[in-house]
């Protein structure tokens, strides 16, 4: 049996056993908590958008419960709206005020986001808490559940309707993730400056994703009000946010199934500390499961001795301290906090991730199997030569302070060649580069492409005018494969529009981009690899990956930033051999290397670089012998002249 369809079965195996609840159990607190633990699984779907797949601090999510939650309490009491439209409310000022938060909010990073979202939460509590005439302030605010199409809504019923829209939720949300929208915010997660780079537009990924995470927080909100029919700020405070997040990072992130768990950890939380019996129990097995991981990570030599110790210690105090305190829910905050460091020292994959391991190799069940590569005339056509300069530089400048990295270079790249970039180190070579690849603005000059000007400072924009780049320090997407590598950058092949893709409609496509990803990978050697995560692969491997992923683009230009650097010997063979493949297709490449032995084997015309300044320019052959770059590298003029690599660094 295939894993999806083991996956698919264990999902519908656990809705349709959620579903008979109603019908088995009577007990009024049991259906209420597992009508919280399915308002909480959505929020928290919404929290993992962009805790686990934007791999960003979110401390703002119980705001959107909140703000979720007097939205549909306010439609319904103030307006007389009824339960959908009042749900759809909720939605709708999640998304909204999520975009609007997410605005400014992402173009900060790590601590700084954090603190802007920790902001937005403290500012909603307030604003709840003042607008007396509209929240009803401290006071509160009373509310009756409407009827659903003229059904009152009984807790069964209305437990129903919160599995059904879970259900919905998570639908959705696996068909967005799975699709070129979800990698790209993991793309973007682990390197913003590449995925930029492929055509994918960073802010508007983050933005959505984050406005997308909001809304669910907003729809979560609406069941919330219609729950618990009384709402008061005080509830959605970072106490609350604590618990979220210690049910995402425990559950798991970047997984439906983590987001489930950290929800039933979420609803249980209260009764563990109000059951002394429970909490012995629970902290006792807790400390059992960090003692025999972090032993086990000892033993395999997976884990540092403090990420071994730190969580038996934490949960040995738990477990400990559990027996001398008077009440527990006292203690509840340092709880949540020996609780929150544990997992995140201890198990940063969360539970589901350390199941998975286990479920892995238990079942192991093999993936679905890939489709026959496309043909690679589809994917990468061929190019006549043509005629002309493709990329024409005049007089560009760059500078930094006083620092004159580009100072007034005039260069012109005919298509259909390789054209090598040299020059000592600090000659301006990588400055030019992210010049022309948009991740710099020329302080003065011109930059056009196919007669047509440039974009300057924008490396989407450039990307998506037909430059495709490597880096230098590799840029790779570490934790997709090499596969999902090469598909977030694939140019012309998603045109599912977004509603088509959350509905499921996206599987032909993603096939499509499976096999045309799979033929670029088989032109650089390794299509065998192609479901080994890039961060696993050998250093030589990550570089040609680089190259096919820049290829996906179909570039006009492709520019090769010192893609040997770092190899080994038989890795730069394969290197010059892949190149070549690439030129034969057509493509236009720039090429910067320091190995003179691969600049003479490739290009057809070189221009040095010295100062910001071009000092030599010819077939390789001639640079090599010029008493200007002989100078610059040596930093004497050779009367002898040299022939061969030996003055240039090899
Ligand atoms: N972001 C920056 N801020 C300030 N100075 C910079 C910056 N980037 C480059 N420079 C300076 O510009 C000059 C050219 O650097 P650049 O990295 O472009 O040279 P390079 O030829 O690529 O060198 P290498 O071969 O060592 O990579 C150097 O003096 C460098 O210190």
């Amino acid at each position: 049996m295939r894993r999806i369809l083991l996956l698919r079965g264990a999902e519908l195996a656990v809705f349709a056993f959620l579903a008979t609840v109603p019908l088995l159990v009577v007990n009024p607190y049991a259906l209420g908590l597992l009508t919280l633990l399915a308002i909480y699984g959505i929020l928290l779907i919404g929290l993992d958008v962009t805790v686990g797949y934007l791999g960003q601090v979110n401390l703002g999510h119980v705001a959107f419960l909140g703000l979720g939650a007097y939205a549909a309490g306010l439609a319904v009491t103030r307006f007389g709206l009824g339960l959908v439209p009042a749900l759809a409310v909720a939605i709708i000022v999640g998304l909204l005020l999520g975009a609007l938060l997410a605005l400014p909010a992402l173009r900060l990073e790590g601590p700084q986001f954090a603190l802007a979202t920790l902001s937005f939460a403290a500012l909603s509590t307030t604003a709840l808490n003042e607008l007396e005439t509209l929240t009803g302030g401290a006071q509160g605010l009373s509310l009756v559940r409407p009827p659903l199409f003229g059904h009152a809504l009984t807790p069964s019923l209305f437990y129903w309707l919160c599995m059904v829209l879970l259900a919905l939720v998570w639908m959705v949300m696996r068909n967005l993730l799975s699709s070129q929208w979800g990698r790209a915010f993991e793309a973007l997660r682990d390197s913003p400056i590449a995925t930029d780079a492929m055509g994918v537009g960073t802010y508007y990924h983050k933005v959505a994703a984050f406005s997308l995470g909001s809304g669910l927080g907003g729809l979560a909100g609406g069941l919330y009000a219609f729950n618990f029919q009384y709402l008061q700020p005080q509830s959605f405070v970072y106490e609350l946010m604590i618990i979220l997040l210690l049910g995402v990072v425990l559950g798991g992130r970047k997984s439906l199934w983590g987001a489930f768990v950290g929800a039933t950890v979420v609803v249980l939380l209260p009764n563990l500390l109000s059951n002394r019996m429970l909490f012995h129990v629970f902290s006792g097995a807790g400390f059992a499961v960090a003692l025999a991981a972090g032993l086990r990570g000892l033993v395999k030599k997976t884990t540092r001795p403090f990420q071994a110790f730190a969580p038996v210690v934490a949960m040995g105090l738990l477990a400990v301290g559990g027996f001398f305190v008077e009440n527990t829910e006292d203690w509840r905050k340092g709880i949540f906090a020996l609780m929150l460091f544990s997992v995140v020292v201890g198990l940063p994959e969360g539970l589901m991730g350390f199941l998975a391991i286990f479920l892995a190799k238990l079942f192991r069940v093999p993936p679905a199997p890939l489709p026959a590569p496309s043909d690679l005339d589809a994917v990468l056509p061929l190019r006549g030569q043509g005629d002309g300069p493709l990329l024409v530089l005049s007089d560009l400048h760059r500078h930094f302070g006083g620092v004159k990295a580009v100072d007034g270079l005039s260069m012109q790249v005919r298509a259909g060649t390789i054209h090598g970039l040299i020059g000592p180190n600090g000659s301006g070579k990588s400055t030019v580069v992210n010049v022309i690849s948009g991740l710099y603005t020329a302080t003065s000059g011109g930059m056009s492409l196919r007669g047509s000007e440039l974009p300057q400072g924008s490396l989407n924009r450039v990307a998506r005018a037909g430059v495709a780049r490597t880096f230098q320090n590799l840029q790779l997407f570490s934790e997709l494969t090499a596969l999902e590598n090469v598909m977030v950058a694939l140019k012309g092949v998603y045109r599912m529009p977004l509603p088509l893709v959350l509905l499921g409609f996206a599987r032909a496509e993603e096939r499509h981009a499976q096999a045309d990803a799979l033929a670029l990978l088989e032109l650089i050697g390794l299509k065998d690899q192609a479901r080994a995560k890039a961060k696993d692969l050998t250093y030589g491997a990550q570089r040609f990956l680089e190259i096919a992923r820049a290829l996906a683009r179909k570039p006009d230009l492709l520019i090769l930033d010192e893609p040997a650097a770092g190899l080994a010997h038989p890795d730069v063979i394969q290197q010059i051999e892949i190149i070549r493949r690439v030129h034969a297709r057509g493509v236009t490449i720039i090429l910067i290397e320091h190995h003179m032995d691969v600049v003479s084997e490739l290009c057809d015309q070189v221009t040095v670089l010295d100062g910001g300044k071009v000092i030599a320019e010819g077939a390789p052959d001639e640079v090599k012998r010029h008493p200007k770059v002989i100078e610059a590298y040596l930093g004497q003029a050779s009367g002898s002249g040299p022939s061969g690599a030996e003055p240039l660094p090899a």
